[in-house]
């Protein structure tokens, strides 16, 4: 049977990256998608608002909807302080198994919990089986038409709070028009729009970010 992209990535980051060196993985990623393979990581160029924003929310709890091969997960993670931690959740148990031993490579398993299902299904379960109260950071990476009801079901159990910082990949390219028309026209948001690059490539995209004002 023929390995998948993300099992090469695998491949690469396990033969390539230092062990217990995030930003070694993250430089081996780019450059096996930039070279070798295009890959849907959020990638450098977007990378740097990434962490820009992560710097600013300095969350206590953070959560990312699509981990896909783990990239942005790792991205996010390296930038938490001591007692902070990252929940990323990913439907497809191939790309969560992936993540999951990248991951490890980069020695950021303890901050990390993957969870596995779909946004829509575990959101309501934040609470009860992740002890989650409130969400200090989202990035919002899965399938686009799921950015708009899936920031609604946060806001309406509860997770939000005065401050949360929302970032969406993919503004642009795939684009997620019903997300930017809500969240641009709902009052308790405050948006800003961070124009750059699909990953690796030289269409144009762009990034979102909506501080939720309470
Ligand atoms: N927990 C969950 N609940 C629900 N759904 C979930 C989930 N976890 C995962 N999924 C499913 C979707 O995950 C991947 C979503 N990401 C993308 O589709 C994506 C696509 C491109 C792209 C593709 C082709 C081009 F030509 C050009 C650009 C670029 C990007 O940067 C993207 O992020
Ligand atoms: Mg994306």
């Amino acid at each position: 049977m023929d390995q998948s992209k993300e099992q090469r990535i695998l491949n690469s980051v396990s033969y390539n990256a230092v062990k217990g060196d995030p930003e070694s993985v993250l430089d081996c990623i780019d450059n096996y998608c930039s070279q070798k393979e295009w890959a849907m990581n959020v990638g450098d160029e977007k990378g740097v608002i990434l962490d820009k924003v992560v710097e600013e929310a300095d969350p206590t709890i953070a959560l990312e909807f699509g981990t896909y091969v783990g990239y942005s997960a790792i991205r996010i993670a390296r930038l938490l302080k001591p007692n902070a931690r990252l929940l990323t959740i990913e439907f497809n148990p191939e790309f969560a198994s992936i993540a999951r031993e990248i991951i490890e490579i980069a020695g950021l398993s303890e901050k990390i919990t993957i969870i596995e299902g779909h946004s829509q299904d575990i959101i309501p379960q934040l609470r009860e089986k992740y002890q989650v109260d409130k969400v200090d950071f989202v990035f919002l990476d899965h399938w686009k038409e799921r950015y708009c009801p899936d920031t609604i079901l946060l806001e309406e159990c509860g997770y939000l709070r005065k401050g949360s910082i929302l970032l969406a990949d993919n503004i642009v390219y795939p684009g997620a028009p019903d997300f930017i028309k809500y969240i641009r026209s709902h009052k308790s948001f405050d948006c800003t729009n961070y124009p750059s690059h699909l990953e690796y490539m030289k269409v144009e995209d762009a990034m979102e970010k909506a501080v939720y004002m309470g």
